[in-house]
């Protein structure tokens, strides 16, 4: 199918322009200079925007560009909300994706990781809702239950002038919370698609008042292992409800897909050279065998320390072997992976959300959609199994134009795929510097 693709290019605008050279302008600047060191000291202040960012995006259709959120035409205590929890001005693709959802389009939505994308269609179901109706209106659904629990989060925090009832419905709870909460009220559901489906059928999660479905990172829901569960749910849903779907990656194949149950969607795209942000620095340390990852990474531990890290292995019993192995070295780790009892992998989430541990070892369950401001540094200790989740493993710092680095343990057996991805991306991977640390 040949659409017509708009590129739209937004160049770097430097702070020094927007005072013109003019000297009157210098006591303003020096305030502004200091201004800018605090916030930047804050790492957890969200007021950065990321529209002076350079970012390409490509849009099927010319696109209405809204640079604040009170042009957003939305309800009144949304915006409230919006600008409670901390947001001031939209990034570049909120400016372009929260109109036409309001408008009840089809949309997919891509850009890089950490841009916002969680604000895009939270504003949405947050718009989409008539409050006076006590039942589920909208399902976003996410493919681990660390990240449905951190997009209720989202909801409740945005939507919280509008007295918004937002339900989490995951594996690993008891299934008799699910069922109260659903029965009395909820109009949100944010959810993993087997405790949904489960829901579903048991007639506790009615279908019959849902307008918009939410498919967040999209591709791995549209992956085999969840496809079948997610069009399951399809079916249930009314004819005719919106769809949004949401992703840092979406391959061809994927957008493909999306033609069975998106009517004439917006499509905001970015092409994969210009996916990687530039803010996010990726170096690799040849280690030739696998047995020398280990040392590498107990002398990498001071820098993992700085802000906080997250170290990615393939397996889960990897992610284990390696944590005590940094224990019975005397370093202090964390780790969480997907087999592990969920009263645990809340604890381990809450401890790292709050900076309690520094160093969190884990699997791919982290991959996606995980956003902890502090993490500056991601390791993979085993490279990635596909191109897809190299972005988004990378994308865990960096989150909204911080500063981050990406280091990756390569083998000699790995150079080739380190090299596919630098090419795929049309990145650059560099050996890691001695002073890495300081790039932290
Ligand atoms: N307009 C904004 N102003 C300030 N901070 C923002 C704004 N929008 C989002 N953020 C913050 O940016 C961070 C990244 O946002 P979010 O998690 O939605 O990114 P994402 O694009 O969904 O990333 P990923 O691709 O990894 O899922 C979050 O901490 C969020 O609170």
């Amino acid at each position: 199918m040949n659409e017509p693709i708009v590129k739209l290019q937004y160049i770097n605008i430097t702070k020094m322009q927007e005072f013109n050279g003019s000297h009157q302008h210098f006591e303003q600047m020096e305030r502004k200079v200091k201004e800018e060191t605090k916030a930047a000291a804050d790492s957890t202040k969200k007021d950065k925007s990321l529209d002076d960012t350079e970012m390409v995006i490509e849009a099927s259709e010319e696109l209405e560009v809204v640079k604040s959120f009170d042009e957003l035409g939305i309800r009144e205590e949304l915006i409230r909300g919006i600008f409670s929890y901390g947001f001031s001005k939209p990034s570049a693709v909120q400016q372009r994706a929260i109109l036409p959802i309001t408008k009840k389009r089809d949309v997919i939505v891509q850009s890089q990781s950490g841009t916002g994308k969680t604000c895009v269609f939270t504003v949405g179901a947050l718009q989409a809702i008539d409050l006076q109706l006590r039942e589920p209106q909208v399902l976003i659904l996410s493919p681990t239950r660390e990240l449905a629990e951190q997009t209720q989060k989202v909801c409740l925090a945005l939507g919280d002038y509008m007295q918004v009832k937002v339900h989490c419905c995951i594996g690993g709870r008891n299934v008799n919370e699910d069922v109260t909460k659903l029965e009395h009220g909820t109009q949100i559901v944010s959810g993993t698609p087997g405790r949904v489906f489960d829901m579903i059928q048991r007639r506790t999660l009615k279908t019959t008042s849902i307008k918009m479905l939410v498919l967040d990172e999209a591709d791995e829901m549209l992956n085999q292992g969840f496809k079948d569960q997610v069009y399951d749910i399809y079916r249930y849903l009314p004819y005719g409800t919106q769809c949004v779907v949401v992703s840092a990656t979406l391959p061809q194949e994927i957008l493909d897909m999306t033609n069975k149950f998106m009517n004439d969607p917006v499509k905001i795209l970015v092409k994969r050279d210009e996916l990687t942000l530039d803010g996010i620095k990726q170096f690799f340390v040849a280690v030739e065998k696998d047995d020398y990852k280990f040392e590498t990474l107990c002398d990498l531990y001071d820098t993992l320390t700085i802000t906080q890290a997250v170290i990615f292995c393939n397996k889960k019993s990897r992610v284990e072997w390696l944590a005590k192995q940094m224990r019975d070295a005397n370093f202090t780790v964390s780790y969480m992976h997907g087999s592990m009892p969920q009263k645990e992998r809340d604890a381990i989430m809450t401890e790292f959300r709050a900076g309690q541990s520094r160093v969190l070892i884990t699997t791919d369950v982290w991959g996606r959609g995980l956003d902890v401001q502090q993490v500056s540094l991601v390791i993979c200790y085993d490279l990635p199994q596909n191109r897809e989740l190299y972005i988004h493993r990378i994308g865990r710092s960096g989150r909204f134009g911080r500063k981050g680095v990406a280091i990756n343990f390569v083998t000699n057996e790995d150079v080739r795929i380190l090299r596919d991805i630098e090419q795929y991306y049309s990145t650059q991977i560099d050996e890691m510097p001695m002073n890495v640390a300081e790039l932290i």
